[in-house]
């Protein structure tokens, strides 16, 4: 008797497929094994579709989430914050390459504080210091509200017109420092800078190879203040940079992966960053005294030195930094300064109300030269964290010297709201930096002295921040055909408890969003 085919006797396809009578053993066999052979590829796809249905029913049903905003608007700190929260251990096992950052930041706000004074001959000149300096030409521009930087503003920056001024207190206890007054005293003070320069020099050559270890070599136009650009995975790319190893891709994920799982032990035998750890324990009293120096106290007060806010917290806590044993902390890690390039996804599985939800957070870089790779991300989005630092009320685009910072938030938020991708989208708004804002405002800077339109309202916290969002709100309502809500939260995301309560409240909405267009499906 023929053995039976896998094809059914009944079928009228199997019946048109049945064997020829004059089979030989051989070729029976042939036939069986091409069969069972078929069969096998049949059940291979079909569980290949199956998974990825599931695959296509889990990525629906995820929620993706867009952090933008202008560059150093705070969206890779509040990315921190979503990992404190959601993958904890993460962000400890990337603890000491996020060193090498810190380091970085030391060093290069030390060499910037020296080529600033440098550019000052190492003295003061004899101008009254005022937080008023630095006025405006008082013509609106853009939105409107900002007014372009008077042109003798770059001039009174020492060249470093847009970057960041945090420095409240120094602004405001600027006219009681004491000033020199004799020529002996200005050589004396010039003279100490000198000799600050030449002990710091060897730390600051650092600066170069610790910004290539950051970036792996790569430059991008535009890095003005000489900041860092890094992509995606830079954590564990920092390390494969340190033990000088260059793979084919294959490999080089295997690598990732092993060094992400060793990241700790690894950047801890990191030649480079050990050795500029012993220069910044040596250097740790030169550190502070060119902090700490009146011909530096007196730059910032009449705002011709103007430090980013990472680079006045790390030299506030430079014993702890300098220290041979440092290890970073997690406010450190929030505060530490690294600028994205491209978009970089995050992986989260969020629990809400017993039902586990995995959230893609994509961080993307903020300056005008990265904006373009947003978009092939608008297409699937469900929601976006706008985030505006409402403190950069004072400051002008690095890349655009003349644009003042609230006036591009204001420009790229009307884009974001007038997109007709992003129409359907949940759009939260952060008005960021709120807690610089206030230092600002106690300084004593006056927001009309940036922006005329503000003219004779309070300076006070509460009329400024409530100012700052009626423009918000305002482009928001003439870009709201759907008429969407919009979500508002004044915040400081390096405030880990009272960010994480509101990452909490904006995740309910999301979801309810999310659950509302479920429904719908
Ligand atoms: N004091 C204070 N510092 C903040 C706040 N938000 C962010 N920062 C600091 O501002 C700097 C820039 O923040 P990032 O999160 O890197 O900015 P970003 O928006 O990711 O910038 P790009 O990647 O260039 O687009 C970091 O040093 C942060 O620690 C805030 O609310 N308060
Ligand atoms: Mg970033």
């Amino acid at each position: 008797m023929r053995s039976p085919s896998i094809y059914s006797q009944d079928d009228p396809l199997a019946q048109a497929l049945k064997p020829p009578p004059t089979e030989t053993d051989t070729e029976r066999d042939a036939r069986l094994q091409r069969e069972a052979e078929a069969k096998r590829i049949s059940e291979q796809i079909d569980e290949d579709l199956r998974d990825e249905r599931e695959r296509m029913k889990r990525k629906k049903g995820d929620v993706k989430l867009l952090l933008l905003g202008q560059a150093e608007s705070g969206k890779s700190t509040l990315q921190k914050q979503f990992q404190l929260m959601y993958k904890p251990n993460s962000l400890d096992q990337e603890r000491a390459s996020w060193k090498t950052v810190i380091y970085f930041n030391v060093v290069h706000s030390l060499k910037h504080i020296l080529s600033t004074l440098e550019a000052w001959d190492d003295q003061l000149d004899d101008e009254p210091s005022s937080p008023e300096d630095n006025p405006s030409s008082g013509n609106n521009r853009g939105n409107g509200i900002a007014d372009e930087p008077s042109p003798s503003s770059s001039l009174q920056n020492g060249g470093t017109s847009g970057s960041a001024s945090t420095s409240g207190s120094a602004e405001a206890s600027g006219s009681h420092l004491p000033h020199p007054l004799g020529s002996s005293t200005t050589n004396d003070g010039a003279m100490q800078i000198a000799n600050l320069r030449r002990r710091l020099s060897p730390l600051i050559a650092a600066d170069a190879q610790l910004a290539d270890r950051l970036s792996g070599g790569i430059t991008v136009s535009g890095s003005g203040k000489g900041g860092v650009y890094v992509r995606s995975g830079w954590q564990a790319r920092t390390i494969e940079n340190a033990l000088g190893k260059i793979k084919s891709r294959r490999q080089s994920n295997d690598i990732e992966k092993k060094a992400r799982e060793s990241i700790s032990h690894d950047a801890i035998h990191d030649v480079l960053v050990q050795d500029v750890g012993r220069m910044l324990e040596v250097s740790e009293q030169d550190i502070k005294e060119l902090w700490s120096h009146p011909t530096v106290k007196g730059l910032m007060a009449r705002r011709k030195l103007k430090l980013d806010e990472w680079s006045e917290f790390f030299l506030r806590h430079i014993t702890r930094v300098a220290a041979s044993d440092y290890i970073p902390t997690t406010d450190d890690i929030l505060h530490a300064r690294i600028q994205t390039m491209g978009v970089a996804e995050h992986i989260f599985d969020v629990n809400i109300h017993g039902k586990a939800v995995t959230w893609h957070l994509f961080d993307v870089g903020g300056a005008r030269g990265q904006r373009h790779s947003w978009v092939p991300y608008f297409d699937d989005a469900n929601a976006i964290i706008f985030v505006a630092p409402v403190s950069a009320f004072d400051q002008y685009l690095e890349e655009d010297p003349r644009t003042n910072r609230i006036d591009d938030s204001l420009q790229l938020f009307t884009q974001i709201c007038s997109n007709a991708l992003l129409k359907s989208v949940h759009l939260v708004l952060f008005l960021n930096k709120t807690d610089l804002l206030k230092s600002k405002l106690a300084a004593g800077l006056k927001v009309r002295k940036y922006i005329t339109s503000f003219g004779e309202r309070s300076n006070d916290y509460e009329t400024v921040v409530q100012y700052f969002r009626a423009h918000f709100l305002q482009v928001h309502r003439r870009n709201n055909e759907n008429r969407r809500v919009l979500y508002t939260h004044f915040t400081s995301v390096v405030d880990t408890k009272t960010t994480q309560r509101i990452i909490g409240n904006v995740r309910d909405s999301i979801f309810r969003g999310y659950l509302q267009s479920a429904a719908l499906v």
